[in-house]
C-alpha cells in the first residue's frame, strides 16, 4: 500500500479540513448544547460532494474512492462527531447499501435524494431487545399480497428523527436467527411508523437519535432489498464498512484531543515553565500521537483492500476496535493534560471523550469485535 496521498486524496483531505473550520467547528459546542445540530449542514454536505462519495455518478454520486471517503470521515470527526454520524449513516450505511444491493429502481428513487441532501436515511437494526444479538431481531414483517406489514420497534437510531428512509432489518420467514430476515426501504412517513427522540445520551448530543415504532406498517414488496431471508447478510456487509468509517471518525477524534493537548501545554506555565517541558506532559501527548498514527494506518488499510476487492471485514473490525478504544484514550489524556479546566465545558477535552465513549459501544461492542476477531484466528465461533 502506497501511503503517500495522491494530488487529488490531498484536494479532497484539505477540501473537507475547510469545510470543517467553515461551517462546524464555530458551531459544534453550541449544537451539542442545544441538543440539535442546525439541519441545513445536511444540504451543505451534499452540495460539497461528501454524502456521495464512492457512489456513482449517474446517481448523483461524487466518484471517489475509499480512501478519500475516509480523509473526509476523519475531518468530520476532528470537527464534530455528530455531524461525521450524519454522513457515516446516511451515506456509509444507507446509500452504498441500495449502491450495492439496491435495484436500479431502488437506486433511482434513493440514490439521488440521499448524495445531495434532499433526502436523510438511518439504518435500523438494534432492537430494545436485541443489540449485540442482532440476528434474534423480533421485528416482523408479514407477506400480505404485494405488500408486507411490518410490526416491531427499533432502538437507538442514529438520524432517527430527521430521516426520511429507514432501512428497515425485519424477520420475514420463520427461519431461525439471522436467516429468517429480510431488509426494507421503508419511507418514514408512512402511515404506523412513529418515532421518539432518545434524550440524556452521555455525548453525541447533537445527533438525531430516535425509537421507532412500527404498528401495520404497509411496504410494498419492491421496497425489499435483497433477497426473502438474505437482509443479515445486507447488514453485515453494511457494517463491515461502517466500521471503517467509525474507525476513521475516531481518528479525527483523537487528531482533534492531540490538536488541543499540543496547544495547551505551549501555552499553559506551571513550575515556571510551559506544561509542555514536563516529562510526564510529553509522555501524555506522545501517547496520543502513537494512538493517532496506528488508528490511521489500520484504517487506511481497510480503505486499500476495499479498493483494491480485497476481503477487508475482519481488518475493518480491528481498526474498529483499535481507533474506537484510541479515541477514548486519547480524549482521556487530552483532558489530562488540560488539568482542572479540561472538566469544564469550555475547553474541547471533555467533549472529545464524551462523544468518544459511544464509538467502542455502536456499530458492535468491542467485546464483539474481539469475537469476530477471534473467530477468523482460530475457526471457532464463540457466538
Ligand atoms: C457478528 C455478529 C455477532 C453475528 O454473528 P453470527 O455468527 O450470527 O453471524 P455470521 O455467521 O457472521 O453471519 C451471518 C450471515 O451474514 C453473512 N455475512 C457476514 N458478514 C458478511 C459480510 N461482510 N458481507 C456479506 N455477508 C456477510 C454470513 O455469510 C451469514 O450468511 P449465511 O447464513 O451464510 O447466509 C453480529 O450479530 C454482529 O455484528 N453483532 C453486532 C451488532 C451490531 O454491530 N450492530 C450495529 C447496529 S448499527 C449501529 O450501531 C450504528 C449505526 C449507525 C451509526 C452508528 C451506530
Ligand atoms: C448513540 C447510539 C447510536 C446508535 N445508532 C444506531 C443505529 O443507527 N442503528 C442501529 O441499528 N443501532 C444503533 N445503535 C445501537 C448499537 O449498535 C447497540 O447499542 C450496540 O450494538 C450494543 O447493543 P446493546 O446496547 O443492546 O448492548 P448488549 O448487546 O446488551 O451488550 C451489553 C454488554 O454485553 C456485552 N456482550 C454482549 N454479548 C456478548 C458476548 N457474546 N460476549 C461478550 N460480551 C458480550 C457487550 O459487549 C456489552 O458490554 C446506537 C447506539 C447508540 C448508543
Amino acid at each position: 500500500m502506497d501511503l503517500e496521498l495522491s494530488d487529488e486524496q490531498e484536494a479532497v483531505s484539505r477540501l473537507a479540513r475547510d469545510f470543517v473550520r467553515r461551517e462546524v467547528t464555530p458551531y459544534a459546542a453550541a449544537w451539542d448544547r442545544a441538543e440539535e445540530v442546525d439541519r441545513g449542514i445536511v444540504k451543505k454536505l451534499g452540495e460539497v460532494g461528501f454524502l456521495g462519495l464512492t457512489i456513482d455518478e449517474e446517481y448523483g454520486g461524487s466518484g471517489g474512492d475509499h480512501l478519500a471517503y475516509c480523509l473526509v470521515t476523519e475531518e468530520l470527526g476532528r470537527g464534530d462527531s455528530s455531524v461525521r454520524g450524519i454522513v457515516s449513516v446516511s451515506l456509509g450505511l444507507v446509500a452504498k447499501t441500495i449502491a450495492a444491493w439496491g435495484t436500479e429502481e431502488q437506486k433511482r428513487t434513493w440514490l439521488p435524494g440521499l448524495t445531495s441532501g434532499a433526502l436523510v436515511g438511518c439504518f435500523g437494526l438494534t432492537e430494545p431487545g436485541t443489540g449485540s444479538d442482532a440476528g434474534q431481531l423480533a421485528t416482523r414483517a408479514v407477506r400480505d399480497g404485494d405488500e408486507y406489514v411490518v410490526d416491531g420497534a427499533k432502538m437507538f437510531i442514529t438520524n432517527g428523527t430527521w430521516a426520511d428512509v429507514v432501512l428497515l432489518f425485519a424477520r420475514s420467514t420463520d427461519a431461525p436467527g439471522h436467516k429468517g430476515v429480510s431488509a426494507f426501504l421503508v419511507p418514514t412517513d408512512t402511515p404506523g411508523l412513529t418515532r421518539r427522540a432518545v434524550h440524556g445520551k452521555l455525548g453525541l448530543r447533537g445527533q438525531a437519535t430516535a425509537e421507532l415504532v412500527l404498528d401495520g406498517v404497509r411496504v410494498p414488496a419492491s421496497a425489499r432489498v435483497g433477497e426473502e431471508g438474505k437482509g443479515f447478510s445486507v447488514a453485515m456487509s453494511a457494517l463491515a464498512k461502517g466500521r471503517m468509517s467509525v474507525a476513521a471518525g475516531c481518528v479525527g477524534i483523537a487528531q482533534a484531543a492531540l490538536d488541543a493537548a499540543v496547544a495547551y501545554a505551549g501555552e499553559r506555565e506551571q513550575f515556571g515553565k510551559p506544561i509542555a517541558g514536563h516529562q510526564l506532559v510529553q509522555e501524555l501527548i506522545s501517547d496520543i500521537a502513537v494512538d493517532v498514527d496506528a488508528a490511521r494506518l489500520l484504517t487506511w488499510r481497510v480503505a486499500d483492500l476495499i479498493d483494491r476487492g480485497k476481503p477487508f471485514a475482519v481488518e475493518s473490525s480491528k481498526a474498529k476496535l483499535f481507533a474506537s478504544e484510541a479515541a477514548v484514550r486519547a480524549a482521556n489524556n487530552a483532558l489530562q493534560v488540560f488539568g482542572g479546566y479540561g472538566y469544564i465545558d469550555e475547553y474541547p477535552a471533555g467533549k472529545l471523550l464524551r462523544d468518544a465513549r459511544v464509538m467502542t459501544l455502536y456499530e458492535g461492542t468491542s467485546q464483539i469485535q474481539k469475537l469476530v476477531i477471534g473467530r477468523a484466528l482460530t475457526g471457532v465461533s464463540a457466538f
